[in-house]
């Protein structure tokens, strides 16, 4: 949506069209992200109400991942997929499924939802979100999920919704990265930022450091460093903001900079990290890289990544672009640090 950007305050509805009528090629696109808005207003009136409407946070079953499915995730499940069902979408891979959803046989896209991030934060009243990918439907009778088995250079669009404070659609349709906020009244988005752009350099960082004793070398020895500050290697002092959410932490990211990481770890099943390549990493990364900033697992582009499944975790590493390349020289040992030689050698992000 660069050329000929529509005005702050204009409704999403309008800039999509605006986008379409530049690109016919659009359109169906545009119906996937006017649906998938439509299912967002649903869920943050949902959560707007927060306890008043019953306990969000109730245990379920379990997940394709293992995790608790909380209520409030089997809600936002529901509603995104409904909402997708009249849309042109012929599949959707979503967190809370455990298989592919066949929804409209034929139809020209296929959609990696996860339909409720930052679960942990249901019931606490902090920021939660939906994260989502569109890409072309693939049809292959040899692979029933070769929608999702090409690289997230295939992305049609990518975007997140953070129901915070405001409840924001970050989206990108390959021309920049646009911030939209629910104007509740009206029940519609509104352009707020028309082309973000993330700082290149920072002196931010987000990671669970409760973690820190199962990081391999390279991770251990870039969060150090980070910490000694002006008086270590980096020449500056960093901040640390870890908000357990990652819409929040990358809309953070988005609009001030700062690095995130969430590499692979020596917990049992972490050895790729938490986060999922297809609903999670990939729209995160071509929104990032949409407003001039990186997203790799510590040395690979993250949208040249082809997933084998799809729940598939990827380490993740955003941000601005000194830091994540910084993060990559650690990772492939360029980056000695005096006296710390025995850290390195050892493996990175990237764990076989
Ligand atoms: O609890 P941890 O290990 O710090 O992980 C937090 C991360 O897990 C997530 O909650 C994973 O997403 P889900 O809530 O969709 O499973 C991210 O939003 C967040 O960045
Ligand atoms: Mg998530
Ligand atoms: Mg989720």
């Amino acid at each position: 949506m660069a050329t000929g950007s529509p005005a702050v305050g204009t409704g999403l509805d309008a800039c999509l069209a605006q986008a379409v009528a530049a690109d016919a090629g659009l359109a169906d696109t545009a119906a996937v992200i006017a649906a998938i808005a439509a299912a967002a207003i649903d869920i943050s009136e949902v959560i707007g109400r927060g306890a008043l409407g019953g306990d969000l946070a109730a245990a379920g079953a379990h997940n394709s991942d293992g995790d608790v499915q909380k209520a409030l995730d089997v809600i936002a499940h529901q509603r995104v997929t409904e909402a997708l069902r009249g849309a042109p979408v012929a599949e959707v891979a979503s967190e809370e499924a455990e298989g592919v959803m066949h929804l409209n046989p034929g139809a020209p896209l296929a959609v990696a939802i996860d339909p409720l991030d930052g679960s942990s934060n249901i019931g606490v009243n902090m920021a939660v979100g939906t994260i989502f990918g569109i890409r072309p439907a693939v049809q292959d009778p040899a692979n029933p999920i070769a929608s999702f088995t090409t690289p997230g250079t295939a992305q049609l669009a990518a975007g997140f919704v953070t129901y915070g404070p405001a409840t924001a659609l970050v989206l990108t349709l390959g021309h920049g990265t646009q911030v939209y906020v629910l104007d509740r009244a009206e029940r519609a988005f509104r352009l707020t930022h028309a082309e973000l752009d993330v700082p290149v350099s920072a002196k931010e960082y987000a990671i669970n450091a409760s973690n820190a004793r199962h990081w391999d070398g390279p991770i251990k020895a870039f969060i150090e460093d980070c910490l000694r500050g002006a008086d270590g290697p980096r020449d500056k002092d960093f901040n640390m903001r870890w908000l357990g959410s990652l819409v929040a932490d990358a809309q953070r990211v988005l609009m001030r900079g700062g690095v995130f990481l969430y590499p692979g770890d020596g917990r049992k099943g972490y050895a790729q990290g938490r986060l999922r390549l297809l609903y999670e990493a990939a729209p995160i990364a071509m929104l990032m890289e949409q407003a001039g900033a990186g997203a790799t697992d510590g040395g690979r582009r993250i949208l040249e990544i082809a997933a084998t499944g799809i729940h598939e975790r990827v380490p993740l590493v955003f941000g601005s672009q000194e830091e994540v390349a910084c993060v990559a020289k650690y990772v492939d040992g360029r980056n000695h640090s005096a006296g710390r030689s025995p850290l390195f050698g050892q493996r990175g992000l990237i764990r076989s």
